[in-house]
């Protein structure tokens, strides 16, 4: 099976001497859907930060999507991002865009058509629910919404891979649940390989996943 992430002694930190992450080896397969649990400062995000090139690697090999992560130029990380959906806590949505304008943001960036990301556009908004505020601004809505306009962004490019950090953190059940639904559809009918940053693995989650703890700078295999 082809691998989207190859970590090989991967250690991580934001200054020299310092260790977030270390020595980690793991493998994640093409279509797999991960969670990534530990405490609060354990690294968690430091370590999804670095798979969509926000930090680079302190020692170590880092593949994602078979563009190695060390070292990279500009141009190819901004080409691989064209391949990753990326979602946050904190929606980290275009204010002065419209719902529909953010959700297309993507497809804008790789270059599509009208033509081609208007249908698209509005599928996405279809399914988490949104299409009554297509034309509103980010702070115009609740923040279960604008989390679920996150998704829908980060879907919208059909990426390879979803990053999602604490994607259901601030959330009530009915935007909790239309998330959880988005990323287990994503990976059961697109095959998109899905790694989530969280607390909490939801019990509701029906597909198979893996799940990784970190642990005092070491990342282990839980299940
Ligand atoms: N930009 C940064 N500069 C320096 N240190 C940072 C930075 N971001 C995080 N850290 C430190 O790295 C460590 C790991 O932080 P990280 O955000 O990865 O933890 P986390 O497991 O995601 O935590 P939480 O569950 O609370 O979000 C913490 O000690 C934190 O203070």
């Amino acid at each position: 099976m082809d691998k989207v992430i190859i970590a090989e002694n991967l250690s991580l930190s934001y200054k020299e001497f310092e260790t977030i992450i270390s020595k980690a080896s793991f493998s994640i397969d093409a279509g797999a859907f991960v969670f990534v649990t530990g405490a609060s400062g354990s690294g968690k995000s430091t370590l999804l930060k670095s798979l969509y090139g926000a930090i680079e690697p302190r020692a170590g090999q880092l593949m994602v999507g078979g563009v190695k992560m060390n070292r990279i130029s500009t141009s190819k990380l901004n080409f691989l991002r064209r391949h990753i959906g990326i979602v946050f806590q904190d929606y980290k949505l275009i204010k002065e865009w419209t719902i529909e304008k953010n959700v297309m943001l993507p497809l804008i960036i790789s270059g599509y058509t009208k033509d081609i990301s208007g249908p698209q556009v509005q599928k996405l908004l279809g399914h988490v629910k949104l299409i009554h505020q297509a034309g509103k601004y980010p702070p115009e809505l609740s923040g279960g919404e604008q989390q679920r306009v996150a998704m829908a962004r980060a879907l919208a490019h059909n990426p390879i891979l979803i990053l999602a950090d604490e994607p259901t953190g601030n959330l009530d059940e009915y935007s909790s649940e239309v998330i959880w639904n988005l990323l287990e559809g994503a990976n059961t009918q697109l095959k998109t390989t899905i790694v989530v940053v969280t607390h909490r693995i939801p019990s509701s989650i029906k597909v198979p996943y893996k799940h990784y703890h970190i642990e005092m700078g070491n990342i282990h295999e839980v299940s």
